[in-house]
């Protein structure tokens, strides 16, 4: 099963594993071919109905294909209005083939005759809110005709993800008899009564299991947030180290969270301070985070959309102690990292917790450890499973897994062995952790992080250092190449 936002980013990183979608567009296309072939016999006449989209586009396609049938193309809307490039390439093709193909600007143009087959290529998963003219009144008049119905990837009207009729109950949709849905199954399909076939559109295994430019897309903000609203994080840690705690926070910043605090000890927070005036410092009396602080961090930690808990903690008793007794009682979102990891198999706990461990971090947490990527990523699945949170296993291969789902990370490069690297990946999944769902964030903060390393080596070869990555983060983030 795969929800609309989750095709559209594999689409994107099909793209950037070397197969365009318009590449797709010809698999689509052909497979609804091969699907009208079993329905009607050659010579039937099929009535292709398409939107502006690339859901219109897959049919441009098709009549390609269909040469042996009577087939004529109805586009709903001026040619100069296809809203995606290769679908007006695909339109262009059919317009210099001769083949037929009217344009249908408004639904009083539309005439369908008497098909023997309706192809509904109005609208696919790209379709928002209720439909609008000369959609809505076009599919009420594909109501009327006695054909039987294939929708191309989902019917007409009918939300992808819910299977809800858009729109309400004033909303109208086609009553599919067929459905030729792409690559994977869509949510909103289950609750109809229609014969579903999935096609495999070539999509490559790698485009889903690996991260990749397209699991960006989900960052994409809506243009009148307000400060706030992007994301608080507290980052708790410091003790023994500085450097970590100001890493992971100057990291949150970068991967866009919208205001950083780090609660450290004092002594911790004058450095914390003196290195960026863009962090605010919650200081607690003493060398350590230690018992009698966890009331006031809890307390911090409930005002904040995420904590990054961890960096530069150190692995004193007193400090592993705080770890437990917050753990205990807190029930938001957290990136565990560092030494407060160990503490995790053991604590009993409501919060959602991300752990990021390195290999040895995960064998030191009880975890197991195998030398390959995908028996590490099963096995990590398994563990993440028991420990029923989420864990981003660090490695040259990173492997994120709720237990469930796995996604594999391959960004970054052999530089980023260095010192520091850790603390950044933990505060840029803390941002993230605090616009996203946990298992997307842990993918993503991994996947930014490595690539802000790779622009970073780029300049720097191997002598890059940790906020070599900080600076190349918004650029890692970045989805408007
Ligand atoms: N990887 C794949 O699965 C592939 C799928 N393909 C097909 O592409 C569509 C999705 O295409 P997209 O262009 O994103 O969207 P649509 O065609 O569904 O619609 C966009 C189009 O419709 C307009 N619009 C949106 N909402 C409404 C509305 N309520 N009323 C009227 N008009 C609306 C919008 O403005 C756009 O113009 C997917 O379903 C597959 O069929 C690709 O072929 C490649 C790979
Ligand atoms: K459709």
């Amino acid at each position: 099963m795969i929800t609309s936002r989750r095709m559209a980013a594999v689409d994107a990183n099909a793209e950037a594993l070397g197969v365009p979608r318009k590449q797709l567009m010809e698999s689509s296309g052909n497979a609804i071919a091969r699907v009208v072939r079993g329905l009607v016999d050659p010579g039937a006449s099929v009535a292709l109905v398409c939107g502006r989209g690339n859901n219109g586009g897959d049919a441009l396609v098709a009549a390609r294909f269909l040469q042996e049938y009577e087939t004529a193309v109805h586009l709903l809307g001026r040619p100069e209005t296809i809203t995606t490039q290769i679908a007006r390439e695909n339109w262009g093709a059919l317009v210099a083939s001769e083949l037929e193909a009217a344009v249908v600007q408004d639904s009083r143009a539309f005439e369908p005759g008497d098909p023997d087959l309706v192809v509904d290529a109005i609208l696919g998963t790209g379709v928002t809110g209720a439909l609008r003219e000369p959609e809505r009144s076009v599919v009420e008049l594909l109501g009327d005709l006695e054909a039987p119905v294939l929708s191309v990837d989902v019917p007409t009207g009918i939300d992808p993800d819910t299977g809800d009729r858009l729109g309400g109950t004033d909303g109208v949709a086609i009553d599919a008899d067929h459905v030729v849905t792409f690559h994977d199954r869509k949510p909103g399909l289950g609750s109809l009564d229609a014969e579903v076939t999935v096609a495999d559109i070539g999509i490559p295994r790698a485009a889903e299991l690996f991260t990749g430019p397209g699991d960006l897309l989900q960052l994409d903000r809506r243009p009148d947030s307000h400060k706030g609203e992007n994301g608080e994080v507290l980052v708790v840690g410091g003790g023994p180290y500085t450097g970590a705690p100001t890493l992971a926070a100057a990291a949150a910043l970068r991967a866009g969270a919208d205001l950083v605090r780090v609660a450290c000890p004092e002594v911790v927070a004058r450095e914390v301070q003196a290195f960026s005036p863009d962090l605010i410092v919650r200081p607690f009396p003493g060398e350590t985070l230690a018992s009698p602080h966890v009331d006031r961090i809890l307390e911090l930690a409930a005002a904040h959309d995420a904590v990054v808990f961890g960096p530069g903690l150190g692995d004193t008793e007193a400090a592993l102690d705080a770890v437990r007794e917050f753990l205990e009682q807190f029930e938001g979102n957290a990136v565990i990292d560092a030494d407060a990891l160990r503490v995790v198999p053991a604590v009993d706990t409501d919060a959602t917790l991300v752990c990021t461990p390195h290999q040895g971090e995960l064998r030191a947490m009880g975890g197991p450890s195998a030398e390959d990527w995908e028996s590490r990523a099963d096995l990590a699945a398994d563990y993440a499973a028991e420990l029923d949170h989420i864990l981003l296993v660090k490695g040259k291969y990173d492997v994120v897994t709720d237990g469930e789902s796995v996604r594999v990370n391959r960004t970054g490069n052999p530089g980023m062995t260095v010192g520091g690297t850790g603390d950044v990946l933990a505060g840029a999944v803390g941002a993230l952790l605090a616009v996203l769902p946990p298992f997307e964030a842990a993918a993503v903060g991994a996947f930014a992080n490595g690539r802000a390393g790779d622009i970073a080596h780029d300049d720097m070869g191997n002598g890059l250092v940790a906020t070599d990555l900080i600076d190349r983060l918004p650029e890692a983030l970045r989805t408007d190449e």
